[in-house]
This record gives C-alpha cells, sequence and structure tokens, in this order.
C-alpha cells in the first residue's frame, strides 16, 4: 500500500503526520539568538522563526490582539501562550519546510507544556546562549532597531523575566539532555564556529 506524501504510517496501518524538526533557540535578551539564526539559516537549511518577530507582526498586522500583545512586550511580560503557539504553527504550516529554528521559545512553563501539548512536538536539541547581562545591556542599548523594549527600564524587566520564568525551560531541557549551552559573550564569528559544530555536517548545504 502506498504512503500519503510527507507522512508516516502508524501501527494500525493510517496515515500519521510527519512532524517537523524543531530546535528551540534560548538566552537572555540581547544573547545573539536572532544573529546566530540567521547564521545557521544559510549554512543548515533551517527555517528561522522569532516568536518575537513574530509577536511584532501580528501588532503590526492590526489584529484584534495587538493591543494587548504591544502591552505585554512594553513592559517585558510573556504573551499568553495560545496566541503565540497559534502564530508559530501557522508560520510552519504556511512555510512548508520540515526543520525549524524556533527563536524566543518556549519563555516559560506554560509555553514549554502548551507547545507539546498542542503540536505534539519535543524539540530535537535546544541551543541555549549563555551570556552576562552587563554584555547583553550593552548590546541592546545600541542595538537600534526602534524596538520599544530596548531602554533600560523594560531591559531590566526583561532579564527578570528571564531568570525567574526562561532559565526553568532551558534547565527543564537539560534534565534531559537536550541543551547546548554555547559562551554567547565572544565575537560573533567565534560563536558560530561553536554552534556550527553542533549541526550535523551531513546538514551542511551543497553547492
Ligand atoms: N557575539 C556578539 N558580539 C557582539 N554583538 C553581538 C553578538 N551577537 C549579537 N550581537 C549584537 O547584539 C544585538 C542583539 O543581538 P540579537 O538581536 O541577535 O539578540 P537576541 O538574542 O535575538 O535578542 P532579543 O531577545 O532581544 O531578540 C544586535 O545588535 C547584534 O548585532
Ligand atoms: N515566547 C515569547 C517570545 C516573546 N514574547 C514577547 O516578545 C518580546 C520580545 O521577544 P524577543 O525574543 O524578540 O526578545 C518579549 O520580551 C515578550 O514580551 C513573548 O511574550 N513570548
Ligand atoms: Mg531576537
Amino acid at each position: 500500500m502506498g504512503t500519503v506524501e510527507g507522512a508516516n504510517q502508524g501501527a494500525n496501518g493510517s496515515a500519521v503526520e510527519k512532524k517537523p524538526t524543531v530546535v528551540f533557540v534560548l538566552g537572555g535578551p540581547g544573547s545573539g539568538k536572532g544573529t546566530q539564526c540567521a547564521k545557521i539559516v544559510e549554512n543548515f537549511g533551517y527555517t528561522h522563526l522569532s516568536a518575537g518577530d513574530l509577536l511584532r507582526a501580528e501588532i503590526k498586522s492590526g489584529s484584534e490582539n495587538g493591543t494587548m500583545i504591544q502591552n505585554m512586550i512594553q513592559e517585558g511580560k510573556i504573551v499568553p501562550s495560545e496566541v503565540t503557539i497559534k502564530l508559530l504553527e501557522r508560520a510552519m504550516q504556511e512555510n512548508g519546510n520540515d526543520k525549524f529554528l524556533i527563536d524566543g521559545f518556549p519563555r516559560n512553563e506554560e509555553n514549554r507544556a502548551a507547545f507539546e501539548k498542542v503540536t505534539g512536538i519535543e524539540p530535537t536539541f535546544v541551543l541555549f546562549f549563555d551570556c552576562p547581562e552587563q554584555e547583553m545591556e550593552k548590546r541592546l542599548l545600541s542595538r537600534n532597531q526602534g524596538r520599544v523594549d530596548d531602554n533600560i527600564e523594560t531591559i531590566r524587566k526583561r532579564f527578570r523575566v528571564f531568570m525567574e520564568s526562561s532559565l526553568p525551560v532551558v534547565n527543564y531541557y537539560d534534565a534531559k539532555g537536550k541543551v547546548h549551552k554555547i559562551d554567547a559573550a565572544k565575537p560573533i564569528e567565534e560563536v558560530f564556529e561553536t554552534v556550527k559544530a553542533i549541526f550535523s555536517p551531513k546538514n551542511e548545504k551543497v553547492d
């Protein structure tokens, strides 16, 4: 019997949708998640989905959730999981790739548990960009991308949320042996040397 394209067969022979490969990219605000994701995309064929970028696009689109999301971002707070997960699911479906870097998600235990429950996807592994606050603060204050949350007051709130809510998620995956901790305080190219070594050579783009 033939199989449905892009699907596996379950025990009873019915088609089971094949889950995409997902790598969660975590780290404090300004640790360099977006910068490194862009380089991974260039070299390893992943699609980069930044939860923060999707939420900012949702504000711009004039969505009914826009004002709520804008207020949460301005305060450095975490938007309810159902909103962010819907955006991630839609972006994955629309894209069609089967390998995704999910950047800045899960940000708390609620994000983590809800994503697993709703999508049935477990990350293949987790990149954790580890960087001292002093360095992250310096980077954010000179980022100049016009982000409403790149001001010292909001940055301090984001650091607190990261320590209290996001680090426990990193620890959760660490206990499962899934975390690659990377020294993100080094220059961009040196960080990427470490990142490159984590991705299997067989995934490397061949020109
Ligand atoms: N290794 C590095 N050394 C110096 N500057 C860096 C490094 N990595 C990134 N930067 C710079 O720091 C700023 C923040 O980087 P980036 O936007 O990638 O961080 P992020 O982790 O995605 O932050 P956020 O969580 O706020 O989205 C950018 O201006 C970027 O160019
Ligand atoms: N899972 C997430 C991710 C982000 N947010 C909100 O967006 C802000 C910016 O996120 P970046 O990853 O681009 O820094 C973040 O401070 C949160 O307010 C979220 O709620 N949930
Ligand atoms: Mg980012």
